[in-house]
C-alpha cells in the first residue's frame, strides 16, 4: 500500500473536515446574528406601532419612557419639550397631568436651552456623558448615564425639543456611530407629539368655554359619569357646587355687556384659583358654574364654598372699561357618599346636580351672598 497516499489522502479530509467546520461555525454565527436583527426589527416595530397608536399625549409619553427605554434596553430616557408660551403647560394642566406624573418630562423655554456646545440641535449628537454639557437633560434621573444620545425632534423645521437617551454602558452610544436608527425614532415621535398636541387640543376646545376659559357643560356632564363612577370603584365621597352670580342682569344693566363679560371670567378664575388639579369647574350657561370635588367630604366641600364665596365678595372686581364693581355669588351643595352611590350612574349624576340647584335655589331665596346644604345631604 502506497502510505504516502494513504496519508495525503488523510490530510486531505482533515483539511476538508476542517473547511467544513469553520464554514459551520460562521454559518451559525451568521444565523444567530440574523435572529439577533430579527428581534431587533420585530422590537423596532412593535415600538413603532405602541408609539403610531397613542391616542392622547399621555399615552404617548407612556410609550416614550416605558416601552422606548424597555424594547431598546435603555437606562435612562428623558423627553425636553420646547414650550415657548407655557402652551403645553396649560394644555398639561386641563388634562389633568401634574409634573409628579411624569418627571422624566422637562420644558424648556426656547431652542437656544437645547443648543449643545453653543450649536444648534439639528442632527443627533451621540457620546460620552459629559456634566456640563448634559446634567441638565438627566436631572431627573436616579443615575447618570456613561454614555447619551440627544436627538433632536423636528417637525416642519422646527425643534419641538430632545429625545435624551441614556446608557451604563460606555459604547453603546459613541460619536462615531450611524444614526439611522435614532434619526428615524425621533422623526416618528415628532410626528406623534405633534399629532396628539394636535388632537388634544381640538378636543380641549370643543369642551371648553370659549368666554371664561373653564370646561363647558358637555364636559362637566361627561366628567361628572366618571367621577361617580370612579368614587363608586374606588368608595369615597364626591360634591357638587352648583354657583350663581347674584343679580347678574344689574351688573350687565350697569356695565354693559361687556363688563358682565369681565365679570364672568373674572369670577372664573377666583373659583378655579380655590380648587385643586382633581377638581373639575364648568360654566353651565349664563352666570352659572358648577364645581366637581372629588374625594371630598361635606365638611371639606362647605369650607371650600365658603372659601370661593369670599375670595368673590372680598374684593371688588376692575372691569377692563374702566371702573369697579362689587360682586357676590350663591352656592348650592350637594354631596353623594358612598354608601349612596347606587343604581343607573346617569340618574344618580342628574340627581346630584338637581339636589345642587336646589340648595342653590335656598341660597338665593335666604338672601344670596351665602352658602347652602342639600336637606337631604
Ligand atoms: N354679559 C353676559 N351676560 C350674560 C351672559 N349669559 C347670560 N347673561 C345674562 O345674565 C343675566 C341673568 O339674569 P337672571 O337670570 O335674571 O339672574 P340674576 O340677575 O343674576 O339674578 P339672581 O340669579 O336671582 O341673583 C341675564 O341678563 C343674561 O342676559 C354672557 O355670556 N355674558
Amino acid at each position: 500500500m502506497d502510505k504516502s497516499l494513504t496519508s495525503g489522502s488523510n490530510h486531505l479530509g482533515d483539511a476538508t473536515h476542517n473547511e467544513v467546520h469553520i464554514v459551520r461555525a460562521q454559518l451559525q454565527d451568521l444565523l444567530v446574528e440574523a435572529r439577533h436583527n430579527q428581534d431587533i426589527l420585530n422590537r423596532h416595530q412593535t415600538l413603532d406601532l405602541q408609539l403610531i397608536g397613542s391616542h392622547s399625549f399621555r399615552e404617548l409619553i407612556q410609550h416614550i419612557f416605558v416601552t422606548l427605554a424597555e424594547l431598546c434596553e435603555l437606562d435612562q430616557v428623558t423627553l425636553s419639550l420646547v414650550n415657548s408660551q407655557h402652551n403645553l403647560q396649560d394644555m398639561l394642566a386641563d388634562l389633568k397631568i401634574d409634573s409628579t406624573e411624569f418627571p422624566f418630562l422637562l420644558f424648556v423655554q426656547s431652542e437656544t436651552e437645547l443648543q449643545i456646545e453653543a450649536r444648534p440641535l439639528k442632527k443627533p449628537v451621540l457620546g460620552n456623558y459629559e456634566t456640563d454639557v448634559h446634567q441638565i437633560l438627566f436631572a431627573p434621573c436616579f443615575e447618570q448615564p456613561i454614555s447619551v444620545a440627544i436627538i433632536p425632534l423636528i417637525r416642519q423645521s422646527k425643534l419641538l425639543g430632545s429625545l435624551n437617551l441614556g446608557s451604563m454602558d460606555a459604547e453603546r452610544f459613541s460619536f462615531d456611530m450611524g444614526t439611522d436608527f435614532v434619526e428615524r425614532l425621533a422623526s416618528i415621535i415628532a410626528i406623534c407629539l405633534e399629532n396628539v398636541i394636535n388632537s388634544e387640543r381640538l378636543t380641549q376646545i370643543s369642551l371648553t368655554d370659549a368666554l371664561t376659559n373653564v370646561s363647558n357643560r358637555r364636559y362637566v356632564e361627561q366628567r361628572m359619569l366618571e367621577e361617580i363612577g370612579r368614587a363608586r370603584r374606588q368608595h369615597y365621597c364626591i360634591a357638587c357646587m352648583y354657583l350663581d352670580i347674584d343679580h347678574f342682569k344689574n351688573i350687565n344693566d350697569q356695565h354693559g355687556h361687556q363688563g358682565g363679560d369681565d365679570v364672568l371670567r373674572e369670577v372664573a378664575k377666583r373659583i378655579k384659583a380655590e380648587l385643586r388639579l382633581s377638581d373639575t369647574i364648568g360654566r353651565f350657561g349664563g352666570e352659572e358654574f358648577v364645581v366637581l370635588l372629588v374625594n371630598t367630604s361635606h365638611a371639606n366641600a362647605l369650607m371650600v364654598a365658603e372659601r370661593i364665596r369670599n375670595s368673590i365678595a372680598d374684593k371688588p372686581f376692575s372691569l377692563s372699561m374702566g371702573g369697579m364693581c362689587d360682586v357676590t355669588i350663591s352656592i348650592g351643595i350637594a354631596t353623594l357618599s358612598d354608601d349612596h352611590n347606587l343604581g343607573e350612574i346617569d340618574s344618580t349624576a342628574n340627581d346630584l346636580l338637581l339636589r345642587a340647584d336646589r340648595a342653590l335655589y335656598q341660597a338665593k331665596d335666604q338672601g344670596r351672598n351665602c352658602v347652602r346644604v342639600a336637606i337631604d345631604d
